[in-house]
């Protein structure tokens, strides 16, 4: 059984935190992480407000991303293998059938792309407030700095965009407030899989 999960969130929300705390617990689990399909700098439009347009989908190499999600969905084995993710023999997990394959997508827009809303079988999303995602955004180091003024002209208001978005579309989002501790949040979004995993199989 294959089964796809997607972290969304604010920017500083807790995505990875969380992601790297399930794949070590998750059996046969792999991860995609959306940040790793951001295009080049010189890539990336300047928009009107006179920043580069780090914060919309066209940033990202979508098609890529896609491609290597299909690449999951068509041999996960082959897939972990590929990205040195260890595969429990078939004789500790029974028979195929009875085998979970499991593929975290985590990222800040994963639910605003249309080619990309059909392949979730789950769909969190962690959200904080505004002070306390600016705060985080502060202290954080990205591979291109922040320019001064970036938070609130463009991250912020791209952020509120395509939240909005996303609530107008169809999918089942299960919100998780990131201010509760990494411990709680990890445990309610493990014991959610976990379950549900126990009622497929
Ligand atoms: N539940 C939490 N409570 C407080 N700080 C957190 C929590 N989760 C993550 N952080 C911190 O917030 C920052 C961003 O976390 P990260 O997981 O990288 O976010 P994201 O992947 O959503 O951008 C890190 O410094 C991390 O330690
Ligand atoms: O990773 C990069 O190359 C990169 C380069 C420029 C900007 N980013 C920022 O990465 C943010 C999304 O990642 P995250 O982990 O904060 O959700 C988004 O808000 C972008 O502004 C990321």
């Amino acid at each position: 059984m294959k089964y796809i999960i997607g972290i969304g969130g604010v920017t500083n929300g807790g995505k990875t935190t969380l992601t790297n705390r399930l794949i070590k617990a998750l059996p046969n689990c792999c991860v995609v992480h959306q940040d790793d399909f951001f295009k080049p700098p010189d890539q990336i439009q300047v928009g009107e407000d006179g920043f580069k347009q780090w914060d919309v989908i066209n940033a990202l190499d979508m098609e890529a991303m896609v491609n290597t999600i299909k690449g999951w969905v068509e041999n996960p084995v082959k897939f972990a293998r590929s990205h040195g993710i260890q595969v429990a023999p078939t004789t500790e997990m029974g028979p195929p059938e009875n085998q979970i394959h499991i593929l975290i997508v985590e990222g800040f827009l994963l639910y605003n792309y249309k080619p990309l809303m059909d392949v979730y079988d789950k769909c969190y999303y962690i959200t904080i407030p505004y002070e306390e995602c600016k705060r985080r955004r502060s202290t954080r180091q990205y591979t291109v700095p922040d320019p001064p003024g970036l938070f609130d002209g463009h991250v912020w208001p791209m952020y509120l965009k395509h939240r909005a978005e996303m609530e107008t579309s169809c999918l089942p989002i299960e919100y998780l407030s990131g201010l509760k501790t990494k411990e709680e949040i990890y445990n309610q979004v493990y014991e959610d899989i976990h379950n549900t995993l126990l009622n497929r199989l």
